[in-house]
């Protein structure tokens, strides 16, 4: 059982059995390997948001199963799924939504200390992630003090601080100048790579969705 993720027969309809009723996800199944970087592509209002929050255990399908390195978590209680929402999967954003009081390092640093990381193990890996995306010189900066790349690279960090099996993206480089995007994607990747994280990513842009190993298309 190598996936890390996989979605089985996953069903989701909005306001069911109303005649408001948004029918969005229908009979889904998506798997991720360990190691393996999957494009999500979908026409706006397809579901693509619906389908990362019920990856991401924020919501949960009304038919189908989730589960996360072996582990069937839908119908799991709140607390066990936001353990695992915690410790095994990292989030990143179109917008950084950093903690506009912190700098860059203790943003990284604070997710760890909410996983009962020790402060001292914390500071250090949140020095090194902070390297490995070429923020050192950054490190005391908030947010407002950082261009939008920067404070991408440090929302990615923060994404990576409880090392996650998993990295969900939802057009994380799609608030950004086409030049920009490039750079940041690449480094995201680098690190994605050289960690064999992996990642589940949505994006408009067909050319950074050639870059991964699939492309999973919605709608
Ligand atoms: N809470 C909700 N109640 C009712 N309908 C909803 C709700 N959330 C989303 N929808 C509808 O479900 C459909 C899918 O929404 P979703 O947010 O997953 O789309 P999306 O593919 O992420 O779109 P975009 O790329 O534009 O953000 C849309 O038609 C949306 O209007």
């Amino acid at each position: 059982m190598n996936d890390v993720l996989r979605l089985q027969g996953i069903g989701k309809t909005y306001n069911p059995g109303t005649p408001a009723a948004v029918p969005v996800l229908s009979d889904l199944d998506l798997s991720i390997g360990r190691g393996e970087v999957v494009a999500l592509v979908a026409p706006s209002g397809a579901g693509k948001s619906t389908l990362l929050h019920i990856a991401g255990l924020l919501d949960t399908p009304d038919e189908g199963q989730v589960v996360l390195q072996g582990r069937d978590l839908t119908g799991a209680s709140d607390r066990l799924r936001t353990q695992a929402r915690r410790r095994e999967l990292g989030f990143v954003y179109q917008f950084h939504h950093l903690l506009p009081e912190f700098s860059a390092l203790e943003n990284v640093v604070l997710p760890q200390l909410a996983n009962g990381t020790p402060a001292g193990a914390a500071r250090t890996r949140a020095r090194s992630l902070l390297a490995r995306v070429g923020l050192t010189e950054r490190e005391a900066h908030r947010p407002a003090a950082m261009s939008g790349g920067e404070q991408q690279r440090v929302a990615f960090c923060r994404a990576l601080a409880n090392a996650p099996a998993l990295m969900l993206a939802d057009e994380p480089t799609g608030n950004l100048d086409p030049g920009t995007a490039d750079q940041v994607f690449d480094l995201l990747m680098n690190v994605v790579r050289e960690t064999g994280l992996s990642a589940l990513i949505a994006t408009h842009n067909m050319e950074l969705a050639g870059r991964m190993d699939r492309v999973v298309r919605l709608g």
